[in-house]
């Protein structure tokens, strides 16, 4: 492809640099809640949910006082719920979504039960690989998921049926089918993008899900249990996050207006794919290949501390002034999915002997806390889910475009989860206000311009 010329849009670009600018003071005098969120940074409340809860602060007396990270499925602990499969040896996947789905823990049998039928939704609908997926790849792919779901719609009998048990049909559906949606377009993107060799593995409805995407992701099907379990132990990280992050809310913006369950979901894709949301986990490892070029030794603290500054300055890798992974909304002294995140990137640099570069990580997090609240006078920035999940799924030997996909197929179940709560519970469009502060003005007719 040629790039673009935009040189013959200048003119239009400076009109909507100096007539779209809102000075900061027209926030506070209209007492605008920029971004959805009040003057001390917490988030304006506008919604009610059962599903998840995301606490990263208290109140003392008007004021946020930072807190340890605290994440709740449907009320229970995340470090609960994570030790309780874990204990017992078994995948978390599949349970979570019941919970989340559902509002309760299953049974064994309904673990089991629920296991298999989730299992028997995988197959996608036929002609769907050759027709959606083969017939018109993407080189990202992100952007082809949000096509393979816009185009299921057309293979479903009854799309636009909001009733509880069509919209669950839906959602069991999607989240059976992501795993395959992703691996295929990957396999499509490197055949006709960068002329490899294509093979789609048929699914096996006896694996477990996470099983059925790195057999589906691998040439000879293989994998090691190790690296299954802590694949599964990201799926369940990044299943749900209360309905305030950006891509839930936008699903219960979108559902509210009774729209189908395809587009509900597309939406809430595209918002994922921003690198200030999903999209970190790939910049993450990214900005670290730039940490990797210019720092010589890895152990040098000093060396690590300068490039930090040059980050926030401006001065580095993409030159935002972002360090990507670090920072969240609402937590503040820690987000517990990171935490469990770095317990297993340890153990797994470990196994894979990359302890030298886990390092580097920690190192990296450490420092940037501490040049962050140097720099923004005290305020506290901790690692966030995507911090170490790319690292993690490097050592998996994940490719880095599926980074963001995966955390859109774990996703998918929180998602399906609120937009049966918003269907359910919600009961009214979500329309928000915006003043508008264009002076009123005369119409000029052509001639006198
Ligand atoms: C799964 C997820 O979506 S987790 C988040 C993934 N995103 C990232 O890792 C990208 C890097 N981080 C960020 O961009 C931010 O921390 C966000 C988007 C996650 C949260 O943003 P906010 O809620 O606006 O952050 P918060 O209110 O705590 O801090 C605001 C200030 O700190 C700055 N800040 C926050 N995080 C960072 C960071 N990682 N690097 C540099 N500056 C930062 C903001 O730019 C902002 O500065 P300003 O007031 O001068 O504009
Ligand atoms: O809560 C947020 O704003 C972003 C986040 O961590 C997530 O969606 O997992």
């Amino acid at each position: 492809m040629q790039p673009k010329d935009l040189s013959q849009l200048t003119p239009f670009t400076s009109y909507l640099e100096t007539n779209n600018v809102i000075p900061n003071e027209l926030y506070t005098e209209y007492n605008v809640k920029r971004g959805l969120r009040n003057t001390d940074g917490t988030g304006v409340l506008v919604g009610l949910t059962h599903i998840g809860e995301v606490h990263g602060y208290v109140m003392d007396e008007g004021v946020p006082v930072p807190v340890e990270g605290r994440l709740r499925y449907r009320g229970i602990d995340i470090f609960d719920l994570v030790e309780g499969f874990q204990k017992e040896n078994r995948y978390g996947f599949e349970e979570t979504v019941f919970l989340l789905l559902f509002g309760q823990l299953p049974t064994k049998k309904e673990l089991e039960e629920f296991s298999a039928l989730l299992a028997r939704y995988r197959q996608l609908p036929d002609g769907f690989k050759e027709n959606i997926i083969l017939k018109s790849p993407s080189p990202n792919i992100m952007n082809l998921l949000t096509r393979e779901v816009s185009a299921l719609y057309a293979y479903d009998p009854e799309p636009d049926d909001i009733s509880v048990a069509n919209v669950l049909d839906q959602c069991l559906q999607l989240i059976a089918q992501f795993p395959a949606m992703v691996a295929y377009g990957y396999h499509a993107k490197r055949h006709y993008y960068e002329n490899e060799s294509l093979f789609l593995h048929h699914q096996s409805d006896r694996l477990a899900h996470v099983e059925n995407f790195l057999s589906l992701l691998r040439p000879n099907r293989e994998f090691d249990p190790i690296e299954a379990h802590i694949l599964d132990l990201a799926f369940v990280l990044h299943a749900e996050h209360g309905g305030g992050n950006n891509s839930t809310f936008t699903l219960h913006v979108v559902s509210s207006t009774n729209t189908d369950t395809y587009s509900a979901i597309v939406a809430a894709l595209c918002s994922l794919k921003g690198p200030r949301h999903g999209g970190a986990n790939a910049e993450v490892v990214n900005m670290m290949d730039d940490v990797k070029k210019h720092i010589k030794d890895w152990s040098n603290e000093n060396e690590i501390k300068d490039y930090i500054r040059k980050l926030l300055n401006k001065e580095a890798y993409d030159r935002r002034g972002l360090i990507y992974g670090m920072g969240h909304a609402v937590y503040s002294l820690s987000d517990p999915r990171a935490i469990l995140l770095k317990k297993k990137a340890e153990e797994l640099a470990r196994y894979k002997k990359r302890e030298e570069e886990f390092h580097l990580y920690d190192l990296f997090e450490r420092f940037s806390r501490q040049l962050f609240a140097e720099k923004a006078k005290n305020k506290i920035i901790c690692a966030n889910v995507d911090f170490y999940a790319g690292f993690v799924y490097d050592m998996l030997g994940i490719p880095r475009e599926l980074y963001t996909p995966l955390f859109a197929l774990s996703r998918m179940a929180g998602w399906s989860a609120h937009r049966l709560e918003e269907l359910i519970a919600g009961g009214r469009i979500i329309r928000p206000a915006y003043k508008c502060i264009s002076e009123p003005k005369e119409y000029v007719p052509l001639d006198r311009r």
